[in-house]
Order: structure tokens, then C-alpha cells, then sequence
């Protein structure tokens, strides 16, 4: 079914080709519009909500999931990304450049705090996390 070798590894290019491609074959592009793909993707998030959804919290690794639970959560999880990679493409944007650049804003928006590179340094991270899931208690504000 799937044309990726084991160990390959999976470019958001190759996914933009690969939905380009789809759509084409389809003549689907005509439907593949902005505010279509948006709708599509909020759509899907809304699927792979439902896969959490009344479970309470749930363990790092979902230990306990059947096999066939965590299928269904990479599909929807893929869904996600597929219409997200589609749109980015759509827009003209280079969703790769465009997260890198991000993850730099970030680390410029929330730097590492000499206390917290003690702390690290001393413990593992996993273990101070706050009900946030952010290590630097105090100086989190999103
Ligand atoms: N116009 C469309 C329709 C589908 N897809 C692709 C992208 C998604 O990866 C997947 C979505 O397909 P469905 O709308 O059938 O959604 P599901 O696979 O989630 O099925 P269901 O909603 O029945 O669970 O197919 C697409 O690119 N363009």
C-alpha cells in the first residue's frame, strides 16, 4: 500500500507532491481552495479530538491503546497534517521555513533561564513538569 521503505525519512516536500499529485489526478484542485483546506483541517482536528475525547488524561505512549487504536489515531493524526501541508502549499508558504523560523521566535520569546539550566542539569525534566507541560514554572506566560 505504501511506497516508503522502513527507515525512510518523510519530507514535507515529498507530502506536498504527494497531495499535489492526488489532487491532480482527481482533478480535484479546483476544490482545494484556502478556505476548503482550512475547513478540512478544523474538520479533522475535530476528528482527533474525538479519539481523546471522555478518556480522561492519558499516559505518554498511550500504554494500554489496542493496535488498532493507535492506526486510527495516525490516521486522523495524518489527515491533519496532510490538508496542513496542502493549505501551507495552497498560500504559497514553505511550511518547513516557516516552522523553523517559528521555533527561533520562540526561543527568543521564552529564553532558558539560568536557573532552569541548573535545574535540567540536575533533574530530569519529566519529572518538574507543571500542569502547564512547561518545565520554566516561573517564567511562563503563554
Ligand atoms: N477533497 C478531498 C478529500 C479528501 N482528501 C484527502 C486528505 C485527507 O487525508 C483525507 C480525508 O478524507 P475524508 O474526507 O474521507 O476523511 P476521513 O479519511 O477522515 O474519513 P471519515 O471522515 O469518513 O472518517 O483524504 C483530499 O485531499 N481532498
Amino acid at each position: 500500500m505504501t511506497e516508503f521503505s522502513e527507515g525512510e525519512s518523510v519530507t514535507l516536500d515529498r507530502l506536498k507532491e504527494k497531495m499535489a499529485e492526488f489532487a491532480r489526478e482527481r482533478n480535484w484542485d479546483q476544490f482545494h481552495s484556502p478556505r476548503n483546506l482550512l475547513l478540512a483541517l478544523v474538520g479533522e482536528v475535530g476528528e482527533l479530538s474525538e479519539i481523546f475525547q471522555w478518556k480522561g488524561e492519558v499516559p505518554k505512549g498511550l500504554p494500554g491503546w489496542k493496535e488498532d487504536e493507535k492506526l486510527h489515531l495516525g490516521e486522523e493524526l495524518s489527515d491533519v497534517l496532510l490538508y496542513l501541508v496542502r493549505l501551507s502549499d495552497i498560500c504559497g508558504v514553505d511550511l518547513g521555513k516557516a516552522a523553523l523560523r517559528k521555533v527561533e521566535l520562540n526561543a527568543i520569546k521564552y529564553p532558558v533561564s539560568q536557573k532552569q539550566n541548573q535545574t535540567n542539569s540536575i533533574t530530569d525534566p519529566n519529572t518538574t513538569t507543571t500542569s502547564h507541560g512547561n518545565n520554566n514554572t516561573e517564567e511562563f506566560t503563554g
